[in-house]
């Protein structure tokens, strides 16, 4: 479904990514791992179009996508949930979720399909609230939604842990794995939390220094050649 190949991307001279390939197929969770600066999100930010990639292709189902601004990408099915949710904090929850639905025809672009509550409960009782008045993990729930409104092909998460309470992040854990296994999507988990990327992943790569240091199957993740790369 995606296939990246041999992509690098520079902030002025500086080489942050370096010949990264992956790629991914429906119906799979590939975990995305590495430590803070190592070019995690500089690779999500180039997948969206976000960022430009100096050389290397993106190809996502038979499409070079590598020129298309990331709106055009939204449109064929890639969603992200951005680290820090960047939810709209002024607008309501229910507002917040409609912009997810943005590529939309617009007759389409008003019923919330109930599958968001479901997975979301909390979602429900709060649709008049602002944004911004909700808890970090609300948030990070919230921003799942306004991407899984778009009724994405592949769905790319990053951090989603990151300053969320435990119990919200078994939330979090629970949701993706109902995503997964509905097998018509594609799932890239960007993760610093081992523990929660491997109970999910069906495969991983690991970042260092904007390149790929390991990579592999679930049953080939050696879990302490991976901690090394992970710890500070
Ligand atoms: N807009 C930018 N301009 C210049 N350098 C940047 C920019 N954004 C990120 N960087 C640098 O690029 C490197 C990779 O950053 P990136 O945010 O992709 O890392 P990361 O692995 O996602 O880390 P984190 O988990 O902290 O978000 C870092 O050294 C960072 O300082």
């Amino acid at each position: 479904m995606l296939d990246v190949h041999e992509i690098n991307q520079f902030y002025g001279s500086s080489h942050t990514l370096r010949g990264i390939s992956l790629s991914i197929k429906q119906g799979e969770c590939m975990a995305l791992l590495g430590r803070n600066g190592v070019g995690k999100t500089t690779f999500l930010k180039c997948l969206m179009g976000v960022q430009q990639i100096a050389s290397g292709s993106i190809s996502f189902l038979g499409q070079d996508i590598s020129q298309l601004p990331p709106h055009a990408r939204a449109k064929l099915g890639i969603a992200y949930v951005p680290q820090g949710r960047e939810i709209f904090a002024r607008l309501t929850v229910e507002e917040n979720i409609l912009m997810g639905m943005a590529t939309k025809p617009s007759r389409q672009a008003h019923d919330i399909k109930e599958e968001v509550f479901d997975l979301f409960p909390v979602l429900r009782t709060m649709l008049k609230r602002r944004g911004g008045d909700l808890s970090g993990g609300q948030q990070q729930q919230l921003a799942i939604a306004r991407a899984l409104v778009a009724d994405p092909k592949l769905i790319i998460f990053d951090e989603p842990t990151e300053g969320i309470q435990p119990s919200i992040i078994k939330d979090i854990g629970r949701v993706i794995n109902l995503l997964r296994d509905r097998g018509d999507i594609a799932i890239l988990l960007c993760e610093q939390y081992f523990d929660f990327a491997r109970e999910l992943a069906d495969r991983f790569v690991v970042l260092s220094r904007g390149e790929v240091v390991v990579s592999g199957d679930r049953s080939e993740m050696d879990s302490e050649v991976v901690r090394r790369y992970l710890s500070v």
